[in-house]
């Protein structure tokens, strides 16, 4: 076997492993129920993306489960290097949503959908999330928006989605009617700013209820965020 082809395996093996194992984390954080919301991840260096299967149980997804895909959605099973065994199902039905977004967005590395409670009802009204919160300054710098209606089944998702994050520093909007889907750097990062994004959502919601939260400074929330994204951690 040729270098190329067990580093083109081993990437693609490496990444159906996490993307499998962030599935579990949509669940740990109560953002999905039965099989709703989807993970995805970018090859990288590769026209490729890793998804999961389509109402496929959480419970019983595998890492062997996870479908590859070109970045229009049509699942390829190996390359020149070699096959990497896609497994006889179908990727996600939001995976055309996911691939636009890698096509559109080159620094983009991982999408997650989910149907999350308390975002979904944001998303179910229109109506953006108001930067309430230094933690929403922290990791979205400002509001959370809202992307338009949109029926799954083409581009129409993902282009939603792409037009409403390609100005800003946001990694969550709220698809009208629909839900939250979020990006990052790679999915993991993806699946925080889905666990934030549901976290504010519930915390502005409980806010208003009692009363009309106050909204910060942007000048402040440029520095929260620049602290967070630059500074804060390890
Ligand atoms: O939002 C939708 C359908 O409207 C999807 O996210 C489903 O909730 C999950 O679909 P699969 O990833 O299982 O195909």
């Amino acid at each position: 076997m040729s270098t190329a082809t067990a580093k083109t395996l081993d990437t693609i093996a490496r990444i159906r492993r996490e993307v499998c194992a962030l599935h579990a984390e949509l669940t740990r954080y109560g953002l999905v129920v039965w099989t709703a919301g989807n993970v995805s991840a970018r090859v990288p260096g590769r026209d490729l993306m890793v998804i999961k299967p389509s109402g496929v149980s959480y419970e019983d997804l595998t890492p062997e489960q996870m479908v590859v895909t070109d970045l229009y959605g049509v699942a390829v099973d190996g390359d020149a290097d070699g096959e990497w065994g896609n497994p006889p199902l179908s990727p996600s039905s939001d995976t055309a949503a996911h691939a636009y977004v890698y096509r559109h967005m080159p620094d983009v590395g991982g999408v997650v959908h989910t149907h999350s409670t308390y975002a979904t009802a944001w998303a179910a009204r229109g109506e953006s999330i108001p930067c309430v919160l230094t933690m929403m300054g922290d990791e979205f710098g400002g509001s959370i928006p809202v992307g338009p209606f949109a029926l799954i089944g083409d581009d129409s998702i993902g282009q939603g989605i792409v037009e409403t994050l390609k100005n800003s520093t946001s990694p969550a909007v709220l698809m009208q009617n629909h839900g939250p889907f979020t990006i990052g750097k790679d999915a993991r990062s993806a699946v925080k700013a889905a666990v934030m994004c549901e976290e504010v959502a519930r915390t502005v919601h409980i806010s208003r209820q009692l009363g009309e939260p106050i909204t910060i400074d942007q000048g402040h929330i440029d520095s929260l965020y620049a602290r967070y994204q630059n500074v804060y951690g390890q």
